[in-house]
Parts: structure tokens; sequence; C-alpha cells
């Protein structure tokens, strides 16, 4: 998959299938779409993610974002931040400069409640409305249900600042995860508690709430289950940054600088200040017995 922010001016494109959204956190909505402009492959088309605006802080990263949309068949992913010129471009202009004429769109998916270009005034039925003159078709998807509510980022981030993982893993149809590399901590882990796999997840990203939960962890060519604390370990004296440290059931092994993705499976208390390492100690014990007892029971 071809990766491209745009700073100013877009590719030229001979024959695209675009879906214009967001695409904040590729949930289960959005991968509706993605799978109509995947269809249009078979029509020739490169099936191209127009993802319009960034917020500060995400709920997948950049990295996160282009592995799904790869592994979905997506062609190309355009990376636009709302520019001054992107935001004051007429919906009108949007259609005609940019899908039409760089993109050379043969069909564009969208979900109802969508709306771009100047003051939001560009709406499905405009896009139907051009594609019947200008030789694009429009589909216009309802938005996908969970109960009642509609599907959208704003649950997602909701879900995720309540540490509501099983919900997450519904809406998105995957784990939480937090991969990198696995770095060095103060090595006090094996010494005095449990011995820990730490990862620093970028600042961009949006955490779940400080606190324990039940993981899997997956290396290269092996996965362990575990218990991983979110958090700045106020008890050992505390650190600014939060990391992502995860003690694995079963596992005797020197993981530094292996890469590594935790999944986040379920939420089990939130991070405490203890009045000393035993009594941290004696917490980590009875966190590793309740992890364990969620695996045999699956
Ligand atoms: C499952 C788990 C739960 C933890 N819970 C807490 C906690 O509630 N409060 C806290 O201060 N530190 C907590 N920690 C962090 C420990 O203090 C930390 O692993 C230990 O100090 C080792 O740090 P180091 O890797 O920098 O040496 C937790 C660690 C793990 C693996
Ligand atoms: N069961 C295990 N879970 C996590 N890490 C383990 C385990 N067994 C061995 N290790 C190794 O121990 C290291 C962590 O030891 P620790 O004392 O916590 O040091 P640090 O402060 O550098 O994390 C890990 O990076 C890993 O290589």
């Amino acid at each position: 998959m071809e990766y491209l922010r745009i700073e100013n001016d877009f590719p030229r494109i001979s024959h695209s299938a675009v879906t214009l959204g967001k695409f904040d956190g590729i949930h289960r909505g959005h991968q509706k779409l993605v799978e109509k402009i995947i269809e249009q492959k078979q029509e020739g088309a490169q099936a191209v993610v127009l993802a319009l605006g960034t917020a500060s802080r995400t709920i997948l990263t950049k990295e996160e974002r282009c592995r799904i949309l790869e592994e979905m068949g997506v062609d190309i992913l355009l990376e636009c931040p709302l520019t001054e010129k992107i935001r004051h471009m007429k919906a009108e202009n949007f259609i005609k400069e940019i899908l039409i004429g760089d993109l050379q769109v043969s069909y564009v998916a969208v979900g109802e409640d969508f709306r771009f270009g100047y003051e939001r005034k560009g709406t499905p039925a405009m896009l139907k409305e051009f594609g019947k003159k200008y030789g694009f078709h429009t589909e216009v998807l309802p938005k996908k249900m969970d109960g009642r509510r509609k599907i959208s980022s704003t649950f997602v981030r909701e879900e995720l600042n309540r540490g509501n993982m099983e919900k997450f893993r519904f809406l998105m149809g995957t784990d939480f995860s937090v991969e990198g590399i696995v770095e060095h901590g103060r090595g006090m882990g094996h010494k005095y508690l449990l011995p820990t796999t730490n990862l620093i997840p970028p600042v961009e990203k949006l955490m779940p709430p400080n606190g324990v939960y039940i993981t899997v962890s997956h290396f290269r060519d092996r996965s362990y289950q575990g218990i991983t604390n979110v958090g700045h370990k106020p008890t050992v004296g505390g650190e600014k940054f939060i990391g992502v440290e995860t003690y694995l059931f079963d596992c005797n092994e020197d993981l530094y600088g292996e890469y590594c993705k935790v999944d986040f499976k379920k939420f089990l208390r939130p991070e405490q200040k203890f009045s000393s390492l035993e009594a941290l100690k004696a917490q980590l014990e009875r966190d590793a017995v309740k992890g364990q007892e969620y695996f045999e029971t699956l």
C-alpha cells in the first residue's frame, strides 16, 4: 500500500474508487466502507482511502492504521490534514478538482452523515448529484449500529476511556493493542517483584485508564499470556511517561530489544500507590491469579 501525506497538491490517479472520512480508528462502520472500495478493484480501480483531518491523539497510530488498511487490500492511503486551503474549499470544488480532476474517481463510498467542504456543506446527496453529471457512482451506506447506538469514533473513544476492552474489541473488530521494542526499565522488577517487559507507547496514541489489564503479548514467533500495568508506577517513585509493563506467564527469556505487540483483553483494577513493595507484590500475585483464571475459563 502506498501512503501519502498531502502537503499541497493531490497526486494524479488514473482510475480510483474512494472512501472519504476521518478514519481515526478503523471501526466496523469504516470497515464496511473500505470493503466497498476494495470490491471496485475488480473494475480496474485503485482502492483509495482519503482520510481528512487528524486529531492530536488518535485511536490508532499512523503505523497501525497503515497496516490494517494494507491487510484489507487498500492500494493508497491519502492523509489530508485540514489545512486552511482544504477547510475553505467549497464542497463543489472539492468534488470537481480533487475527486474528479486529481483522483479520476469512478466510485465513492461514504456514510450517510458524512459532510465535507467549506462550512461542511457537502453532503452524500451532493456527491450523488455530481456523480450523475460527471459519471461516477456514489454509494451511501447507513451507519452500522450497536443496538440503538451508531458505531462511531466517539463511541470507540468513550469505551477506551472507560477501559472497556471487550467493547473496544467489539466495535473495532480487533483488540486494543500497544506495540514497540522491549526497553530496559530500572531493573527492579525481577529483583523485588516480577520481571516485566517494558514498552513506551507513542504520546499521540489514546490510552485506556492507568491500571492493570489481562493481555496477550505477541513476539515475532511466539505469544505469551500475562498481566500488564499501564501507568506511572507511583509506588516506586513514579515515571513522567506512561509505561506499558507486562509480566508474562510461563516465560523466562531475555526479551530486551525484541518487537512486541500487547493485545488488551480485560481491565482488572486501577493503578494504585501502595505503602510498601511487599503490599504491591502481594497485589501482583492476586492479579496474576485472576489473569490465569481468565485464560483457563475461555
Ligand atoms: C501487573 C502489574 C501491576 C502493577 N501495578 C502497579 C500499581 O498498582 N502501582 C504501582 O505503583 N506500580 C505497579 N506496577 C509497576 C511496578 O511497580 C513495576 O513493575 C516495578 O517497579 C518494576 O519497574 P522497573 O521495570 O522499572 O524496574 C505494576 C506492574 C505490573 C506488571
Ligand atoms: N516472565 C517474564 N515476563 C516479563 N519479562 C521477563 C520474564 N522473564 C524474563 N523476562 C525478562 O526480564 C526483563 C525484565 O526484567 P525487570 O527486572 O523487570 O527489568 P526492567 O526494569 O528492565 O524491565 C524483560 O525485558 C525480559 O527480558
